[in-house]
């Protein structure tokens, strides 16, 4: 588990457990989120992370356990902590009836803004609007946006109070590449400007994209957390070349496997020293006068080591060294 003071912490979750009825949704959740970090929370669909988000949102209380969102308890303390955090959630709780403007309207009375001037919010609310594109819609009855637009409405009343903590529930989904574009421009300004940002997606390349450290959720508990690049390390590299066919392997790792092709063997092996592994192709290669066509080495990617992970069969103790026998 990672230790940071306690100055640092945005979020933190020891031992935290969610029950609906007799049925354990998340079952014993550890997370610490630094001040000023972007989170991503991932896994496959009922893992719990709705829970989780939706625990330290405060919007429930842990069965189990303690949870801590900026200095406070996010559901005791909930008239405290809740203004200075921006949700959005799966699904937004809009009035159908209502229009955007009088959306906006509404939010701005029933919310309160602890960091800035409350007379900036209807100003950094149209420019908003302006950039996720709403900004001609608001005359717009809610149930007539779009499901698009409606992620987009909700993205611009969660980033209203400038929040010091953002919590983003599957922000992206069902959005056209370019209204992906422009939310991540929005989350990415107020991460840069300081905001903490929490998130879960299904779109892993958004996650690696932009997330500084992530956990990978399933079956209620945390399989896999580090940083982006401890969290692709979990899954050995893939090194990949091909040789003529009577071109002797010996001396390579017997893990090395062997694909012929119609006029090559295409050897692939896995690797968690990457580096290591590839100066020793390299030197077994120069030392047998074999010449590696079409050489390929590459990271395992977030799909991969999400795969395993939700397969419940990652081993990650038991790493294979694939070129430690080569000569
Ligand atoms: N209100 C509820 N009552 C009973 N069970 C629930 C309730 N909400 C969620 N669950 C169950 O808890 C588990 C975790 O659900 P949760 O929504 O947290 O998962 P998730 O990881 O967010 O999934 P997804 O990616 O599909 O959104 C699931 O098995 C779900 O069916």
């Amino acid at each position: 588990m990672d230790t940071f003071p306690d100055d640092e912490i945005a979020i933190s979750a020891r031992g935290l457990r969610c029950a609906y009825g007799n049925f354990e949704a998340v079952r014993g959740v550890d997370l610490t989120i630094r001040n000023g970090e972007f989170f991503a929370l991932l896994g496959t669909n009922g893992a719990g992370k709705t829970t989780t988000m939706e625990t330290l949102e405060g919007h429930r209380p842990a069965s189990a356990g303690t949870v801590r969102v900026l200095d406070g308890d996010p559901y005791a303390q909930k008239a405290a902590i809740r203004p200075r955090l921006g949700i959005m959630l799966q699904e937004a709780g809009f009035a159908d009836d209502l229009t955007v403007t009088e959306t906006v309207d509404l939010w701005l009375r029933q919310s309160s803004s602890p960091r800035g001037a409350a007379s900036a919010r209807p100003t950094v609310i149209a420019e908003a609007l302006e950039t996720l594109e709403l900004a001609d819609k608001s005359g717009t009855r809610v149930k007539q946006l779009s499901g698009g637009q409606r992620r987009r409405l909700d993205l611009v009343l969660a980033t209203a109070n400038q929040p010091e903590v953002l919590f983003l529930d599957e922000p992206t989904t069902g959005l056209d590449p370019e209204s992906r574009e422009r939310t991540w421009a929005v989350v990415n300004a107020m991460h840069r400007a300081g905001t903490t940002v929490f998130l879960t997606t299904h779109y892993l390349e958004e996650a690696t994209q932009y997330a500084q450290r992530m956990a990978i959720m399933h079956d209620g508990v945390i399989a896999l957390s580090g940083s982006v690049a401890e969290v692709l390390a979990a899954e050995p590299a893939a090194i990949s070349f091909s040789v003529p066919p009577g071109v002797s392997l010996s001396g390579l790792n017997p893990q090395a496997t062997v694909r012929q092709e119609a006029a090559w063997q295409r050897v692939e092996l896995r690797s968690n020293r990457l580096q290591d592994d590839l100066h020793a192709l390299l030197a077994w290669a120069a030392a047998n006068s074999i010449s590696l066509e079409r050489l390929k080495a590459s990271e395992a990617s977030l799909d991969e080591v999400f795969r395993r992970v939700s397969s419940g069969s990652r081993d990650s103790k038991s790493p294979v060294s694939a070129m430690e026998d080569a000569a």
